[in-house]
């Protein structure tokens, strides 16, 4: 159990009971030995896979550098891992994000753009939306000359439940600026990627 979960927080004990309550559904013994620390263990769980909540993302991408020589071509971080829950069954969804930009001026720390995909993706989500925000986010901060943004997951909904297709990927994609109107970035950035994707 991590140190910073208090028991005896109000907002804990409620949601406690609300854990007892859906393992009774399922039908379980509650008081069983196995189960005793198991809803503490859920809430503990949820504030990690929820913690999106408690930031605003954007707030990652203001400090910049300068100095960089007016470099002012594709800064690509590629793989990044996706971990996120779908708002429709609240199951997760995992994969990677490839995020880049083609810098105006100023370039943000590397890690800043995984900490933007963190702080969406710890959120309920749906793939497309999520796609959208760090776009949006990286847009409006750093105003590159492009930004784009693709996402490739698996949705445990679709691959463990209902039409169970375990082998189902999505991608989604925002190409903004010079990655929408310019072929050559754009082919520059999927070689990158290593999709070779020729998208025209
Ligand atoms: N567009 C989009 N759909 C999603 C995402 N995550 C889950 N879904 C879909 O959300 C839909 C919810 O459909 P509903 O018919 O309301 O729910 P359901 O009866 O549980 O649907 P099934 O999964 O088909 O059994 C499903 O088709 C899911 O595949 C996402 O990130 N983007
Ligand atoms: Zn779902």
């Amino acid at each position: 159990m991590s140190d910073d979960f208090d028991l005896n927080d109000p907002n804990n004990v409620e949601g406690m009971k609300h854990v007892r309550g859906l393992l009774d559904y399922i039908g379980e013994d509650v008081n069983r030995e196995g189960l005793q620390e198991t809803p503490a263990r859920v809430l503990a769980a949820m504030h990690e896979h929820f913690s999106g909540y408690k930031e605003d993302p954007r707030d990652h991408l203001e400090k910049t550098f300068e100095e960089v020589e007016g470099y002012d071509e594709v800064v690509l971080v590629s793989d990044i891992d996706v971990h996120s829950h779908c708002e429709h069954h609240m199951v997760p969804f995992v994969g990677k994000a490839h995020v880049a930009y083609i810098p105006r001026g100023r370039v943000v720390g590397l890690s800043k753009l995984a900490r933007v995909v963190d702080g969406y993706a710890k959120r309920l989500q749906v793939q497309e939306k999520l796609t959208m925000q760090i776009a949006n986010a990286i847009e409006e901060v750093l105003d590159p000359k492009g930004v784009a943004v693709i996402i490739q997951c698996q949705h445990f909904c679709m691959c463990h439940r209902g039409i169970h297709k375990p082998n189902s990927w999505t991608t989604t994609s925002k190409l903004t600026g010079a990655f929408m109107n310019n072929p050559s970035s754009r082919l520059e950035l999927f070689q990158l990627i290593g999709m070779n994707k020729t998208t025209g």
